[in-house]
C-alpha cells in the first residue's frame, strides 16, 4: 500500500536524526547537553541506556522499613487493600540485560475478587491463602522473574489460578510512594479483557505482594521466538495487535484523565490459551495529561530501551502518544518477529523499527517479513498495511502519530479486509499455504 503522505526514506531519515537524544541522564533526569546522533543511533548505541541504568544503580538508596523479627513471611502478615496502602516502588530494575531503565511500580485493574472485597476492588488475601497459593513460595511455583520481583504461580482457595508477585520493599522509595497515590487509587480501578486484573496487594515488612490473573499462555515475545511450539500465523498476530490497541485505548480515554502504561512490549502482552492478549505491568503507568493539554515534565526517563518514544528522551514530556511510539515497535515485532534491537545483527539491521521502515519505504516488505510467515498475497498485502501504520506511530513527533484509538480501527479493517481475502481464497490453497506458518 502506498499512501500520498508516505515519507520517503530520506525524508523519514531526516526526521528521525533530527530528534536527538541527550547520551547521559543522571538519576533525577538531568540530560546533558551533549547530543549523540539520533533516537535510533542512541538506542542502537546502547550508552545512554546503559548510562542511566548504572547512574540508577548507584544512586539508588532505599529506605529498608522494619523487619519482622523472624523474617518470616508467614508471620503476621499485615494487609492492606490498594486504596488502604498505595504502593509505588522504584525500582532500579537493571535487568540482566541493563536494558531497562526506571519504574514507578503501580498495579492497577480491578474487578475486584472474592467476599473480601473492599471498596477500591482490591481483594484483602489471608496470609495463609497466600501461603497455601504457593506452598510458601515453593521453588516449584516460580514462573518468571522481573523488574518487580519474582512471579509465581498460585491456586486460591476456590480454585482460582492467580499469578503472585513477590517484591522487595528494598525496590521502594517510600517518599515517592506518597507522591504517586492518586494514581493508584484509579489504577486499581481499571478494568478492561484485554488489561491483567489486579486482584490485591499485600505488605509485611520488606515484603510487598501483589496479586494478579493469571494467564497461562506465556508471553507474545516467547511466542514469537518459537518457545511454546507452533509460531503465531498472521490471523493471531492482528488479533493480538487489536487487543492491545483496545487496552491501550481504554487506558488513554479513561475518565478524564489519560492513564499512559509507559512499558508497552512484546514481554508485557501476556496471552490466554485461546491466544488473545492480556496487557500486563503497570510497573511504569501514571496518569498522563491529554496531548493538547499541559503534560507532565517527568524527572526520570522510564521504559524499556528499543521502545522509548524519542520525543519524551528529548523532552521529558509525557503524552498518551509515548505508548503509540512503543505500539508501533510492537507492531514492527510482530512482522519481522525480531527483537526491537539485535546487537549481534549486522549494523544496518540492529535497530529492527529503523532498519524494517527503510525496508517498507524501499518496497521491500516479503524481505523483512518474518521467516515464520509464509508470504502470500494476503499476507504480504496486510503486513505491508500493519507495517504503513507503523511508520505512522513511529513518526519522531508526537503530533504525526495517530491516537490508540484509531491505531485500533485501522487494524480493524486490515483484519477484515484480510478475513474477507482468506475466505475468497480456494479452501486447499490456504490450507497449504497455512501449513507453513
Ligand atoms: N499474570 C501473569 N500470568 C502468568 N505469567 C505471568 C504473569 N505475570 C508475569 N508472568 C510471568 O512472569 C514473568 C516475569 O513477569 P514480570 O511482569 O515480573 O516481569 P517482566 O514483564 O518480564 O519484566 P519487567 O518487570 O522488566 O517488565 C513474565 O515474563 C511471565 O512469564
Amino acid at each position: 500500500m502506498r499512501s500520498a503522505g508516505r515519507k520517503t526514506p530520506e525524508r523519514w531519515e531526516a526526521a528521525s536524526s533530527a530528534t536527538r537524544a541527550p547520551n547521559r541522564w543522571d538519576f533525577k533526569g538531568t540530560a546533558s547537553t551533549n547530543s549523540v546522533d539520533s533516537n535510533w543511533s542512541a538506542a542502537s548505541g546502547w550508552n545512554p541506556i546503559q548510562i542511566a541504568a548504572r547512574a540508577i544503580g548507584s544512586c539508588f538508596s532505599p529506605a529498608m522499613p522494619p523487619r519482622s523479627p523472624t523474617g518470616d513471611f508467614s508471620e503476621d502478615l499485615h494487609l492492606r487493600s490498594p486504596i488502604q496502602s498505595p504502593s509505588v516502588s522504584i525500582h532500579g530494575n537493571s535487568k540482566e540485560d541493563g536494558r531497562k531503565i526506571l519504574g514507578i511500580g503501580m498495579y492497577g485493574g480491578g474487578s475486584g475478587y472474592g467476599s473480601s472485597q473492599n471498596q477500591s476492588g482490591g481483594m484483602k488475601f489471608t496470609p495463609a491463602e497466600i501461603q497455601r497459593a504457593t506452598k510458601n513460595f515453593s521453588p516449584a511455583f516460580k514462573i518468571g522473574q522481573g523488574g518487580f520481583g519474582t512471579v509465581y504461580k498460585g491456586k486460591l482457595d476456590d480454585g482460582t489460578l492467580v499469578a503472585i508477585k513477590r517484591a522487595k520493599k528494598s525496590i521502594y522509595d517510600n517518599q515517592l510512594g506518597l507522591e504517586f497515590q492518586s494514581e493508584i487509587q484509579t489504577l486499581a480501578r481499571v478494568e478492561h479483557l484485554s488489561l491483567v486484573k489486579f486482584f490485591g496487594f499485600l505488605e509485611y515488612g520488606d515484603e510487598r505482594i501483589v496479586v494478579v490473573e493469571y494467564v497461562p499462555n506465556g508471553t507474545l515475545r516467547e511466542h514469537l521466538d518459537c518457545v511454546h511450539g507452533k509460531p503465531l500465523d498472521l490471523a493471531a498476530r492482528l488479533d493480538i495487535a487489536i487487543d492491545v490497541a483496545h487496552a491501550v485505548t481504554y487506558l488513554h480515554m479513561y475518565t478524564d484523565h489519560p492513564i499512559i502504561h509507559r512499558d508497552i512490549k512484546s514481554s508485557n502482552i501476556l496471552l490466554t490459551e485461546t491466544l488473545r492478549a492480556k496487557v500486563a505491568d503497570f510497573g511504569f503507568a501514571r496518569l498522563g495529561a491529554t496531548e493538547s493539554g499541559v503534560s507532565h515534565v517527568e524527572t526520570q526517563v522510564k521504559g524499556t530501551a528499543g521502545y522509548l518514544d524519542p520525543e519524551y528522551l528529548r523532552t521529558y514530556q509525557l503524552t498518551e502518544k509515548s505508548d503509540v511510539f512503543s505500539f508501533g515497535v510492537l507492531l514492527v515485532e510482530l512482522v519481522t518477529g525480531r527483537r526491537p534491537i539485535e546487537p549481534k545483527r549486522e549494523l544496518q539491521e540492529r535497530v529492527t523499527p529503523k532498519w524494517a521502515m527503510k525496508k517498507f519505504m524501499e518496497g521491500s516488505c516479503v524481505q523483512i517479513l518474518d521467516p515464520n510467515l509464509a508470504p502470500s498475497p494476503r499476507t504480504n498485502l496486510a503486513t505491508e498495511k500493519i507495517l504503513e501504520l507503523a511508520l505512522q506511530c513511529l513518526a519522531p513527533t508526537r503530533q504525526s502519530r495517530p491516537r490508540m484509538q484509531r491505531c485500533a480501527e485501522i487494524l480493524w479493517n486490515i483484519r477484515k479486509d484480510y478475513r474477507e481475502l482468506l475466505s475468497s481464497e480456494p479452501l486447499q490453497h490456504q490450507h497449504s499455504k497455512d501449513s507453513q506458518v
